[in-house]
């Protein structure tokens, strides 16, 4: 039976030897590269963390002791370590283990939100929590030297710096890597702290003359080794650390376990704030990992443990057609530019930076300055395109509203993975950014049906200089093409088969609306299925098509509050237009992880459960059938919307 085996919660982790507890993060490697490699999941990032992790159990008492881990990505070997390595054949599975912290899952779990930079300030407020109820607890907060780029990690040092008896110690995690290599002048100091030609020197002295010290013995031969090993603010480099006022201790190895315990320890003694600076390496320990220069084990789909080859070829998805169109409009448009917030390939920039390496910014895991700093390029005569994962817009709508709308700066975001994103839990969907959006004045936001539109309407948002334009689209395969039948106003017909219901389907719910129409007109529905492209300003077409039907009804992969649902039944309201209409979108709370035709299906958003909800609805209106003979003639077919 191996190590790992023995291993239940984090005080089985006190009675190991130095040499079990070397042959159990073998044994945690192998795991995680085994069970990821089937489930898919942070491999890169958690094959980093197996030394640091076990240190921080065996140095802290964790849960008395709060562990915090920042984005949650790379809190695996936590999750081992704590009890729940059998979970790991259903990770990120319906009612399997999460990907990220749960405290559901765990009474060590705290923090459960993915979204980066944030862990210093809830340790912040852990401390003087304890603090001021008198309990004598530690708070640790792990991070990345990514999750250091953001604003907010920096608007906690400035705090923390400045309250000496909280006890909390900060270990920054520094793997020299957001997905790609970190950038900004933050990583460059990390960098130059890790290779300080000064820290070498002092180093070599300590190590050969720590044999030839007369006066060594075993309490100074710790002394020394801790001095080797990073306990060395004496000689550590004059840092930005410091200089805010902050004990620093660093760099150490962070694959070195005793190292790491032996200055976690210390800093734990310290009594008051102090940043251990840990150097790793992501995907430390697996080749394959190692050698990934491209992001493809940041956060891998199942794949090949021998050759480290994905098990399923990917097909097209939205974000190739999105990267491509992109390099095509920057060859006929030196004036775009193209902004990503450390995730260049995650959102398909890679390829604009491939061929315009100057007019690609990376400005880091920095969504709020990525959109104030659009402003200001809007400002200086170019076209910012920024690349964001929806769900992180969110942070950034202050800057969206009063930065670029308010001065009318003709700025284009496009947000991959918008709508239910699914496995990687509540904090990832991007389920808000039709509703937050809805606010901004001039604001023009498009969500595109398929691919076709996708280029459609991405061409026609660049050639917006006046206001911040947005376009948000799904997760993974790009869906086929429906052609219109068509046009009113702006907006794409799909299917015209009668006036009962006009059916809106907003971007990759318009497929799900034509099977929707198909499943009505087999009950004698005549239905109508619109695609309105820009769905805000709401389309004017839209108020005389719903005063010729009996029925209205939208459908959004967004949440229903505040969404495109909400705006259009205002503007029919506002119109005098007395058609009832009914709104199918996310309900308001935050969905579970599981994979998103899973999601889907459980609230509702599938053509079945659609259809059949919309029959009712016609029912409770007192009216039974279909009132109009269905026109001959079926929607055209689409992909299904799942
Ligand atoms: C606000 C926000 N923006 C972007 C992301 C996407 N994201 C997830 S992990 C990651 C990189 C994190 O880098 P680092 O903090 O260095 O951790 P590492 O993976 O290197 O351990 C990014 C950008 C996020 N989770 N939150
Ligand atoms: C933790 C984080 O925010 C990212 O790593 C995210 O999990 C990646 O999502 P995709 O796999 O959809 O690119
Ligand atoms: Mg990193």
């Amino acid at each position: 039976m191996g190590v790992l085996e023995s291993i239940g919660e984090p005080r089985d982790l006190r009675g190991l030897t130095d040499r079990q507890l070397d042959d159990l993060a073998l044994e945690i490697r192998d795991f995680m590269v085994e069970k990821v490699s089937k489930t898919g999941g942070h491999l890169g990032p958690n094959l980093g963390m197996v030394e640091i992790t076990l240190a921080m159990h065996r140095v802290f008492d964790s849960p008395r002791d709060r562990l915090i881990y920042d984005t949650g990505h790379q809190a695996y070997v936590h999750k081992i370590v704590t009890g729940r390595a059998k979970g790991f054949d259903h990770l990120k599975q319906a009612g399997g283990l999460s990907g990220y912290p749960s405290q559901a899952e765990s009474e060590h779990d705290i923090v459960e939100n993915s979204h980066a930079s944030t862990a210093l300030s809830y340790a912040d407020g852990l401390a003087k929590a304890y603090r001021l109820r008198g309990e004598d607890r530690h708070v640790v907060a792990l991070i990345g030297d990514g999750g250091l780029t953001g604003g907010m990690a920096w608007e906690a040092l400035n705090n923390i710096a400045d309250a000496k008896d909280l006890k909390l110690v900060i270990i920054v995690n520094d793997n020299g890597r957001s997905y790609s290599p970190t950038v900004g002048g933050l990583a460059t100091h990390l960098a130059g702290l890790r290779t300080n030609p000064r820290y070498e020197k002092i180093l070599d002295v300590v190590k050969t003359n720590l044999g030839r010290t007369p006066l060594v013995g075993a309490p100074m031969y710790e002394v020394l080794h801790g001095v080797k090993k990073g306990l060395k603010d004496m000689v550590a480099p004059q840092g930005m650390f410091e200089d805010l006022g902050l004990k620093y201790v660093g760099p150490i190895d962070g694959h070195d376990r005793k190292a790491m315990e032996t200055a976690l320890t210390n800093a734990k003694a310290f009594g008051g704030p102090v940043i251990v600076h840990a150097v790793t390496q992501k995907g430390f320990g697996y080749g394959a990992a190692e050698q990934d220069d491209e992001d493809n084990f940041h956060s891998p789909a199942a794949f090949d443990p021998l050759t480290g080859r994905p098990t399923k070829v990917k097909g097209r998805e939205w974000t190739d057609v999105f990267a491509e169109e992109l390099v095509a409009i920057g060859h006929r448009r030196p004036d775009v530019v193209a902004i990503t917030a450390a995730m260049l390939y995650p959102t398909g920039l890679n390829k604009f930076a491939d061929a315009f390496p100057d007019r690609t910014f990376d400005v880091g895991i920095a969504e709020q300055h990525a959109v104030t700093s659009a402003a200001g390029l809007a400002m200086g005569g170019l076209h910012p395109v920024v690349g964001l994962y929806a769900t992180f817009l969110n942070r950034a709508f202050d800057q969206v509203l009063m930065d670029v709308a308010l001065h009318k700066c003709g700025v284009t975001f496009v947000l991959d993975r918008s709508g239910v994103t699914g496995s990687d839990g509540p904090s990832h969907n991007g389920m808000w950014d039709m509703s937050i959006l809805q606010l901004v004045p001039g604001l023009r936001l498009a969500a595109p049906r398929d691919g076709a539109r996708l280029v459609e309407l991405l061409n026609e948002a660049v050639d917006v200089d006046d206001a911040p334009t947005v376009l948000r689209f799904a997760k993974g395969a790009v869906f086929a093409d429906i052609e219109a039948i068509d046009r009113a106003g702006d907006c794409d017909i799909l299917a015209a088969t009668g006036k009962d219901v006009l059916l809106i389907g907003v971007g990759s719910m318009a497929a799900t609306a034509v099977d929707v129409a198909e499943r009505l007109g087999a009950q004698g529905f005549g239905v109508t299925v619109v695609d309105p492209r820009w769905v805000k300003p709401v389309d004017p077409a839209l108020i005389d098509l719903a005063a010729e039907h009996r029925f209205v009804v939208t459908i959004e992969d967004n949440g229903r509050v505040g969404g495109c649902g909400a705006a259009i039944a205002q503007v029919l309201r506002d119109a005098g237009v007395s058609t009832p209409i009914r709104d199918f979108g996310i309900p308001q709370r935050f969905l579970d992880h599981a994979p998103r035709p899973t999601v889907l299906a459980e609230i509702g958003l599938t053509g079945q459960a659609l259809a059949r909800d919309i029959i009712e609805l016609i029912a409770s209106h007192g009216e039974d059938g279909p009132e109009q003979a269905t026109q001959p003639g079926t929607p055209s077919r689409g992909a299904s919307g799942a």
